[in-house]
């Protein structure tokens, strides 16, 4: 029973290469053979099993996860594992904790904004794990508002030091992940003061928070945890963290000074860079979850798409099977254009990558000119990603019926480490607002013959845009990338453009803005869809190997353009670029998609190339064997553990025998 596949048959139906997916949707045939081995490693490691996380109590799971911690770092060690390996193994242990801040933002600051002796001092320390860090930026007060943080470092020219203050209640550090109860040091950002009392803004500071011997906290620190999260388990491995300072010093090198620095006579002198390079450690962890994204989406739509093949209901005719709910028009509506989504989001991540690494090496050389767009891209795409794939989780979970909203399907879990995605590192509507800042300028200087390039390089051919109407005259011509992508920036630029009219009627832009902002969050939308269709478009460029695989990506990027069209009908008709009945046939087109991605449909999850371990989800088992599992699953429930409930003698027992007096009476 146990070794049966019961998506074999799903299995046999697939018209392309699968073995030539997971490379592609690894991103290279070294990124799949490292991901695979990593995901076995930890699939096969009893103290990664995470059966039970859900059940067990506050302190119980947070010990038991810095004891995953601690065996994922000595097995990094044993094993000696580059920096590549050890980072898939700590993602596919898979519980958010402390090092993802050491690793992930603690270590990138230090990097990004000390000086050279700064790294050398800090760098080996950090990556040897002699200290723990963290990334202390948002106050109870304030996150968005990173200028309005209140934490001060005043400079003391008498000892050479800073101060480093909490001044206010609001001014407590609020939030940092792994400052609760693990990080010795912290990246703190504080208002820097000098002896002129001139406050210079926002600067980075190192400050140690526990003793390195007994781990308690130096004088003049207060630090705890802000206490439990939403959701069981899920994000509460984490210990996220309160702080505040009493007048505590630390020495002046102290502070990162890769971009400006305040020399032992307390003169202040700023390098010749933009001061937003103090948000690099944001910008480059942005582009970071805009990668992730495509993970937890995919992993949602894997459990979804092997539940709606094994899953049946109605359809049989005396007594036959069942039809398999996947074969439901409108689960298909539901679920491919998620599937699509995340094959989209992943190479969209892929693309940011290399834009990332694109802009540090021009900055490393002092060429700026990239920056507001990088900070646009990864602003919005975070923000756009994460959103869909918070709402898409959800929509999996209904997908699976009632079963999706069992702990053992792994989807209320996702959901509740995933959903704070669309808050941390930016709020999502705040990031857009950014985009959409960035939107108005380009289409501002447009006038003066500014050419936009990049990702807005369409704006430069504005008056097309404006006055082009789609060619569609049957539902096949949709499936034509320039028709699409015209489409799209069609749509982007009418609402850019509406936009910037709008925000010239006001005498002073930034009251437009506050006016107009829902206006512009919809243009920012439409300009981040864009890019995601022409991201995967582009890809489509390229020499993909393998039997049948272009053709599927080929059909997956039909269906994310022509979902979102459908979605947006509202922008794309308004703004007349295509007219109701070709919107019409774009949705019969689509339909028909619908049925090419069908007999694909497992093995296009199965692409992503998940561990069942990874999934830990009873209703996405590879092996589709899913209801013995789900009767098991519910016998291992503590309230199982006796026939009788605790409390039956309490309270059950009493109820019912007053009951049946009531009933003699
Ligand atoms: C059980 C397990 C199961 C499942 C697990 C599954 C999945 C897990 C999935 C994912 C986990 C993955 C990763 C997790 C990793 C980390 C997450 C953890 C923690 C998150 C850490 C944080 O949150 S840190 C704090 C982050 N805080 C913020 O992001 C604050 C947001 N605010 C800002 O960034 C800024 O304040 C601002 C941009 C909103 C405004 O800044 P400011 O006021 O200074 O600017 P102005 O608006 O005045 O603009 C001035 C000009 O500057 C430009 N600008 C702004 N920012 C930048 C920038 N970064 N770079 C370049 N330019 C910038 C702006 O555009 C203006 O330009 P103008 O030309 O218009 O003048
Ligand atoms: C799980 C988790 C982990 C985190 N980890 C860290 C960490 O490691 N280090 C760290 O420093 N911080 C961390 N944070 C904090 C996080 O970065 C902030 O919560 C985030 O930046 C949002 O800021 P806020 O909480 O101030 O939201 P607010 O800005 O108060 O948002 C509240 C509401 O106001 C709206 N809003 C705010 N400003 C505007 C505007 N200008 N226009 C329109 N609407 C607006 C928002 O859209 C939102 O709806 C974490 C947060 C979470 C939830």
């Amino acid at each position: 029973m146990e070794d049966v596949d019961h998506l074999a048959h799903e299995r046999s139906k697939a018209q392309f290469d699968v073995e030539e997916m997971k490379i592609v949707w690894a991103g290279s045939r070294h990124a799949f053979e490292v991901t695979d081995r990593m995901s076995r490693l930890v699939a096969s490691d009893p103290i990664f099993r995470k059966d039970n996380r859900t059940l067990l109590p506050r302190k119980e799971l947070f010990k038991n996860t810095l004891r995953k911690a601690a065996h994922a770092w000595k097995r990094i060690i044993e094993l000696r594992l580059t920096e590549e390996e050890a980072s898939k193994l700590r993602f596919f242990a898979d519980e958010p904790n402390f090092t993802e801040l050491h690793w992930g933002m603690f270590v990138p600051f230090i990097k990004g904004q000390g000086t050279d002796e700064q790294q050398k001092k800090w760098l080996p320390l950090a990556y040897k794990m002699q200290i723990i860090g963290c990334y202390a930026q948002t106050e109870l007060g304030h996150g968005s508002n990173v200028q309005g943080l209140e934490t001060t470092a005043t400079f003391d020219p008498l000892t050479d030091e800073f101060v480093i203050h909490s001044p206010t209640l609001a001014s407590s550090k609020w939030w940092p992940g792994g400052l609760g109860k693990v990080s010795t040091h912290a990246v703190v950002f504080a208002r820097l003061i000098i002896t002129d009392d001139r406050d210079y803004g926002v600067h980075g500071f190192i400050v140690q928070l526990r003793s390195l011997d007994d781990h308690l906290p130096l004088p003049g620190i207060t630090v705890g945890d802000i206490g439990n999260k939403f959701g069981s388990g899920a994000y509460n491995t984490m210990d996220n963290g309160l702080l505040r300072f009493d007048n505590v010093r630390i020495p002046r090198d102290q502070m990162l000074m890769r971009i400006s620095q305040v020399t032992r006579e307390g003169k202040y002198v700023q390098s010749n860079v933009p001061r937003q390079l103090v948000y690099g450690t944001m910008v480059y962890v942005r582009q970071t979850i805009v990668a992730d994204a495509s993970c937890a989406l995919a992993r949602a739509v894997c459990i979804a798409t092997r539940y709606s093949a094994v899953r049946r209901q109605f359809g049989s005719q005396n007594g036959g099977v069942e039809t398999q709910v996947i074969d439901y028009k409108t689960q298909q509506n539901r679920l491919f254009p998620l599937l699509a989504s995340a094959y989209a989001f992943r190479f969209v991540g892929e693309w940011l990558k290399w834009l990332y690494t694109d802009v540090t090496q021009r900055l490393q050389a002092k060429d700026f000119s990239t920056l507001p767009e990088a900070h646009a891209c990864t602003a919005g795409l975070k923000s756009l990603t994460t959103t869909v794939t918070a709402d898409s989780i959800e929509e999996c979970r209904k997908l699976c019926g009632g079963h999706g909203y069992l702990s053992c399907s792994g989807l209320p879990e996702l959901f509740a480490v995933y959903i704070p995605a669309c808050t941390y590192e930016g709020d999502n509507v705040v990031l857009l607002l950014q985009v959409a800042r960035f939107l108005m300028k380009t289409v501002s200087q447009l006038p003066s013959g500014m050419k936009p390039v990049g990702t807005t390089a369409y704006l430069g051919r504005v008056e097309d845009l404006m006055q082009c109407h789609s060619t569609v005259k049957k539902a096949e011509d949709w499936l034509n990338p320039s028709v699409v992508l015209e489409v799209f920036e069609a749509r982007a630029t009418r609402l850019s453009v509406a936009c910037a009219q709008n925000l010239s009627k006001f005498a002073k832009q930034e009251e437009g803005f506050l006016e107009l902002a829902a206006d512009l969050v919809e243009a920012a939308v439409a300009h981040c869809q864009l890019i995601v269709v022409s991201k995967f478009i582009e890809k489509l460029q390229e020499d993909i190997p393998g039997k049948g695989v272009k053709e599927q990506l080929q059909t997956l990027c039909y269906v994310y353009a022509l979902n979102l069209l459908h979605k947006h009908l509202g922008d794309f008709v308004a703004t007349g670029c295509i007219t109701p009945k070709q919107a019409s046939l774009a949705n019969d087109q689509l339909r028909s998609l619908y049925s090419q991605v069908r007999p694909n449909a497992v093995a296009l999850v199965d692409s992503f190339n998940y561990t069942d371990h990874y999934l830990s989800s009873i209703l996405g088992r590879y092996d589709g064997n899913v209801y013995p599992k789900l009767y098991e699953e519910a016998w291992k429930d503590p309230l199982n553990e006796s026939v009788v409930p605790d409390g039956y003698h309490e309270y059950i027992r009493p109820l019912l025998k007053q009951q049946l007096r009531n009933a003699r009476l």
